[in-house]
């Protein structure tokens, strides 16, 4: 059931508005009553019409609630889809740096598709209901000025006009009902289509290569999704159509009982019928945009709740540091970093818990330490849990026990921040920003870099600042990530199976002269590696199996530097 008291896109008006508000609605209130005005002159004109001709004062009263009723409604329509626009922009805004602020496990159990359709769609509606509810309840003040004069021509007539309404109005508001209770259905259904049409952009290069993946997928997916959201599409508007429909006919049901009906039944006279005739023609039309109105408000308070739950989701996990930045809109300050000398990781524990918190994976870390200058490689089978490890080493998990020590002092969470900032991480999925994102580098630095990755003649730095191009292959990608790794210049260097994608010359390169120079120029570097024939490079080679270091963390199997 729509309901206007707990309405957010009402709230989102009132809020954006502000000292605004009461203007709004008094110009609102001004442009039905001039627009009633117009409609009494017009009246008024008609009744001169047939006796002395129409009068220049009655001309001149049309013009002003014409060009009264212009300007208000103008204002009305403009601004409320300024403020709506605005309050949605803002309301997004909020919602990524909330996004922002969340740690990354959470981030890795949202619904991304949810989020990204609640923060991308559904804008341009919200504008046009704000546009739309200004004109409504313009057009209900007016209805309202056309009863106040329906009353003095005949009560009676006019309480059997109202009857006729109400009746017609109450039969609407049902239907209506009806589509808003079909609308969060339909809605749900069409995001789904939407999710199986992304899984065939973005698994395309496998489906070529495939029939029965495309089969299974336009079969059991795409179809099927399409049917439902279709049907359930179809229902929505069926209903829409029909309480569109009966509102046409019942404005000329309405017409034809008060020509056919009052004047014998409650006695009119001729030109008291055509005055009440002409007003209800002229109240009529205006309540089809209410009819039009209120399916649409059922969308915008569906894309709202949606906007509204992802936001509730993001706010029980943000993280604290991040509280200060989030209550902003926007950036707290950069952390002071500290320098790097060694840092401990004592009796950590992490576990991954799938929703119904049934622990599916954890690593467990009786004692580990990282010192300035070191070189140490991780390696160890698949699902080992090297990577998890490395996020938690790196801050972006937080452990469920034990406690990280950098240079003696305890981590907590309110210095997570500066304790991330040590780091520069390679993970595995690096994105690649269209520029080198926060870092101040010149041209010829960044150049330099790429040269060192060999990538120089491939890609460089265009005039404003973006880089030439990101169409590259697997192993220049991560070149180019690397590239953008060292500029950051961070104390700690965590890289995560980045040689799996080099040619056999860059990998030697990248083992036996990048990583120990990185080292001899102070840099201290964790790399996960299952290369073991450069293992010789390492300070230390520690090998991880089900959660836990073979051997300690403490103890080298292989390195040999
Ligand atoms: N976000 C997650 N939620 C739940 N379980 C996860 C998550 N990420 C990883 N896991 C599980 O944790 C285990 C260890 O994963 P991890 O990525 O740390 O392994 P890895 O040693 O880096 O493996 P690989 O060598 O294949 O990259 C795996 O069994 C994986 O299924």
């Amino acid at each position: 059931m729509l309901q206007l008291n707990n309405s957010l896109f009402l709230k989102l008006l009132r809020t954006q508005a502000g000292a605004e508000g009461p203007r709004l609605a008094a110009a609102c209130l001004a442009s039905g009553v001039m627009q009633g005005l117009a409609v009494f002159t017009v009246l008024q004109g008609l009744e001169q019409l047939s006796d002395e001709g129409i009068q220049f004062h009655t001309f001149l009263a049309f013009l002003i609630c014409l060009g009264s009723f212009y300007f208000l409604f103008r204002y009305i329509t403009g601004r409320s889809a300024q403020i709506a626009l605005r309050g949605i922009m803002e309301w997004r805004m909020r919602i990524a740096t909330k996004l922002r602020s969340i740690s990354l496990l959470e981030y890795e159990r949202l619904d991304k598709n949810r989020v990204q359709t609640a923060l991308l769609d559904g804008r341009e509606l919200v504008v046009e209901a704000a546009r739309m509810l200004m004109a409504t309840a313009a057009n209900i003040v007016m209805i309202f000025v056309a009863c106040a004069k329906m009353l003095t021509v005949s009560v009676q007539g006019t309480i059997c006009v109202f009857l006729f309404m109400g009746v017609g109005l109450w039969v609407f508001l049902r239907i209506v009902n009806s589509v808003h209770a079909h609308m969060g259905p339909a809605m749900q259904a069409d995001q789904n289509f939407s999710a199986s049409l992304r899984d065939l952009q973005e698994g395309l290069q496998q489906l070529k290569l495939h029939k029965p993946k495309t089969t299974d997928l336009f079969g059991n997916q795409i179809i099927p999704g399409l049917n439902t959201a279709s049907d359930a599409r179809e229902m929505v508007e069926g209903k829409h159509a029909l309480g569109i429909s009966f509102f046409a006919m019942f404005n000329l049901l309405i017409l034809g009982l008060i020509l056919f009906l009052l004047p014998g039944l409650l006695d009119l006279a001729p030109e008291d019928t055509s005055t009440l005739l002409v007003l209800c023609m002229f109240s009529l039309t205006p309540l089809i945009s209410l009819v039009s109105f209120v399916p649409m408000l059922s969308k915008v308070e569906f894309n709202l709740n949606e906007l509204a739950d992802v936001e509730a989701r993001l706010d029980n996990v943000a993280e604290r540091f991040e509280e200060q930045g989030v209550q902003t809109r926007w950036q707290h300050a950069d952390p002071v970093i500290p320098q790097f000398s060694h840092l401990q990781l004592r009796d950590i524990r992490f576990d991954y818990h799938d929703r119904n918190d049934m622990r599916l994976f954890g690593i467990s870390v009786d004692e580990f330490t990282l010192n300035k200058g070191e070189l140490v490689f991780i390696g160890g089978g698949n699902g080992s849990g090297k990577s998890t490890f490395m996020k938690v080493l790196a801050g972006l998990y937080t452990p469920h026990a034990g406690e990280i020590i950098l240079n003696d002092t305890r981590i907590a969470d309110i210095n997570m921040e500066a304790y991330r900032n040590l780091f520069t991480v390679v993970p595995t999925d690096y994105h690649l920003f269209s520029r080198p994102l926060g870092l101040h580098v010149t041209p010829e630095r960044l150049q330099e870099v790429l040269a060192t990755m060999r990538i120089e003649t491939k890609v460089h730095l265009t005039e404003d600042g973006r880089f030439s191009t990101l169409d590259l292959s697997a192993g220049q990608r991560k070149r180019l990530a690397l590239a953008c790794a060292l500029l950051e210049e961070r104390d700690v260097y965590l890289f995560d199976e980045v040689a799996a994608d080099f040619d056999p010359v860059f990998r030697r390169f990248f083992y036996e002269e990048l990583l120990p120079d990185i080292t001899r120029r102070g840099g201290t570097v964790l790399a996960i590696s299952h290369d073991d024939r450069f293992f010789h490079v390492a300070d230390r080679v520690l090998t991880m199996q089900d959660g836990f270091f073979r051997n300690g963390a403490q103890n080298s199997e292989e390195g040999t530097r």
